[in-house]
């Protein structure tokens, strides 16, 4: 957690400071609360320990401003010995907690706790009550095709072991929907699932992303920051896109996966992790790994348990029983009248490849609900992608056909591409864009990645 210390006493601000970093979690402090307001201003912090004896001002008025301009952030206070009727007026204002001074390392300790977990319990009722006020497609985690059905088989009875984790397949599969669902059915439960998209950074930020940087690290480390693993302790880290983690910081991985060390950037202590791996991917590592982008001794680590999420063509039962989950599930939400696919509609979405798997099929049912008119979706409410009327002809740069919008254009364009270079990494060279834009338009557009051909 990243914790605001405002207190007067400078002593006391340095030893909180230190007791808060040696229990894993970053510090930062305030002399006052002019300039605690400041720092609050500038970053998101996840909880401030306030002294009621700020010299002139009033503690009980400072909370009460807190709790006004960042009703999310939790306050501890900071209360001298024997202010009881302090202490619960401060409770009674809206504090979590209170810390009588002089407190020991272990007090201190259980107050962070506390609030940690009520952090976890916050997130874990925000995404409960997304799911209740029905604003995504509920999860479907049975199928009628034998391979999912052993890849759910196998995902679910590994949930509870320690065993790191590969999921293969195309882009859209599943499988990070997958993941989360193998750490909710894990003893890590109620410890955090943290997600890392290993393209969406350079190399270098990646890097401080996953393991944390101190200050003055490189220019922009501005203050010591805390990476993904010590963000997920305790529970699951998802390495997203695997494949594409660049080769300097492989070993790193390594090193946390064999003997769960790591350092942050630009520090030489080495710190310990306890995170569970699940990573996933739409390469073939092996073929990285004989092309010498991925390590032998990474890819046999992370190998343990190993799934393939079939893609969505091979699932002709699945397609359509998503197909009509989805519907009704947008048309309840839009409001409309469509139950059902008419016979053209059905035949087109059989008859499509859906390159981008379920997250096409997803955002294709969504767009079809929102133009259908009556009670059944006809094939021209479908996209034109999925109906065989495909607008772009590509030849040497000149586009055939028929009058198309520009973003239709760069869908295709980027597709054509993706589908004629063999990484990530060579399809956002020959695009001219930097792999993380790539990387996000792809999942914007509901493309598949490089794994498809
Ligand atoms: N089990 C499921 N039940 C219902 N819908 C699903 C399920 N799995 C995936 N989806 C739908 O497909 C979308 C894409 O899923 P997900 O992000 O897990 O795919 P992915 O394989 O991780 O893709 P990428 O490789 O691009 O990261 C989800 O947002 C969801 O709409």
């Amino acid at each position: 957690m990243d914790i605001l210390i405002v207190d007067d006493e400078k002593i006391i601000r340095d030893v909180t400071s230190q007791l808060i970093e040696d229990a894993g979690h970053y510090a930062e402090s305030a002399a006052n609360p002019e300039i605690a307001f400041e720092t609050l201003k500038e970053s998101n912090y996840d909880l401030v320990l306030l002294d009621m004896n700020l010299g002139a001002e009033n503690g009980l008025d400072v909370l009460e401003k807190l709790q006004k301009q960042y009703p999310q952030v939790p306050v501890v206070v900071f209360t001298a010995a024997a202010s009881v009727t302090t202490a619960v007026e401060t409770m009674r204002r809206g504090a979590m907690d209170f810390l009588e001074k002089p407190f020991t390392h272990a007090q201190l300790s259980m107050v962070l706790a506390r609030v940690q977990k009520h952090k976890l319990l916050a997130e874990r009722v925000v995404e409960l009550e997304t799911q209740v006020a029905g604003q995504a497609p509920e999860y479907i985690f049975d199928s009628t095709s034998a391979p999912v059905q052993s890849a759910f088989g196998v995902l679910f009875r590994a949930a509870e072991t320690p065993a790191s984790v590969l999921i293969l397949g195309e882009s859209g599969t599943g499988k990070s929907v997958v993941a989360k669902a193998v750490h909710d059915r894990s003893r890590r439960l109620n410890k955090p699932f943290i997600t890392v998209n290993c393209p969406s950074l350079s190399k270098e930020l990646l890097e401080s992303e996953l393991f944390g940087h101190v200050r003055g690290a490189f220019t922009g480390a501005m203050k010591d920051h805390w990476g993904k693993v010590k963000a997920a302790e305790g529970g699951t880290l998802f390495l997203d896109e695997i494949g594409e983690l660049p080769l300097e910081i492989q070993p790193k991985l390594l090193r946390l996966l064999q003997d769960r060390e790591y350092e942050r950037v630009g520090e030489n202590v080495t710190r310990s992790g306890d995170v569970r791996i699940i990573a996933a991917t739409n390469r073939d590592l092996s073929e990285a790994v004989a092309n010498g982008t991925f390590r032998e001794d990474l890819f046999y680590r992370l190998n343990v348990i190993t799934v393939e999420m079939p893609p969505l063509r091979q699932r002709p039962g699945d397609l359509e029983r998503f197909a009509e989950k989805y519907l009704l599930f947008f048309a309840k939400q839009c409001a409309r009248k469509a139950r059902s696919f008419s016979p053209e509609a059905r035949a087109c979405m059989l008859a499509h490849g859906w390159p981008g798997n379920l997250r096409e099929l997803r955002n294709a049912i969504e767009r079809a609900v929102i133009l259908s008119q009556g009670k059944e979706i006809e094939a021209s409410d479908l996209p034109n992608s999925v109906t065989g009327n495909q607008p772009v002809a590509m030849t040497g740069g000149a586009v055939v056909g028929d009058l198309i919008s520009l973003e239709e254009l760069e869908t295709s364009h980027i597709r054509a591409v993706l589908s004629r270079t063999t990484s990530l990494h060579a399809a956002a060279e020959v695009l001219g864009i930097d792999q993380a834009t790539l990387y996000r338009k792809r999942k914007k557009l509901g493309m598949a990645g490089d794994g498809e051909k």
